[in-house]
């Protein structure tokens, strides 16, 4: 089984409900993902980790991340991390948003350009 890091971040439920779908989905295709809440940082590395990484997370407020993402937003955006920090990483980025709501964000700062629309 090839193994991927799985992380999701939700304020609602959605983003974790996807994550559980695409590891359902990875076991039928002969992966095994390591799913793990982005706020139970002791239970991975991304400094070390070696291989793909998918995150999974919803934004909420006005653009913001879900209370289980901020300290990880934090340390990510910490400046003074060089910058090739997480260079190692390959990773892909889903967002969990409500289309009925699409128009609203359409303007948004934030994560939206990484929304495909679940
Ligand atoms: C109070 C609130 C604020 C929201 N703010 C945003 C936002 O700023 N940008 C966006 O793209 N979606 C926003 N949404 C839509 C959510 O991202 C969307 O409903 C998402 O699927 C929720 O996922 P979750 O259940 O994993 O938290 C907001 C939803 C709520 C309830």
């Amino acid at each position: 089984m090839k193994r991927f890091l799985l992380l999701y971040a939700t304020q609602k439920g959605q983003a974790k409900a996807i994550a559980e779908e695409i590891c359902e989905q990875a076991d039928a295709h002969g992966f095994e993902a390591d799913i793990h809440c982005i706020s139970e940082s002791d239970k991975y590395n991304l400094v070390t980790e070696k291989d793909p990484l998918v995150i999974v997370i919803s934004t909420t407020g006005t653009g913001d991340p879900p209370d289980t993402a901020c300290k990880f937003v934090k340390e990510i955006k910490n400046k003074t991390l060089p910058l090739d920090h997480f260079a190692h990483l390959r990773y892909g980025l889903r967002a969990s948003q409500d289309p009925s709501r699409r128009e609203c964000y359409e303007t948004g700062p934030n994560l939206l350009q990484y929304n495909l629309y679940y």
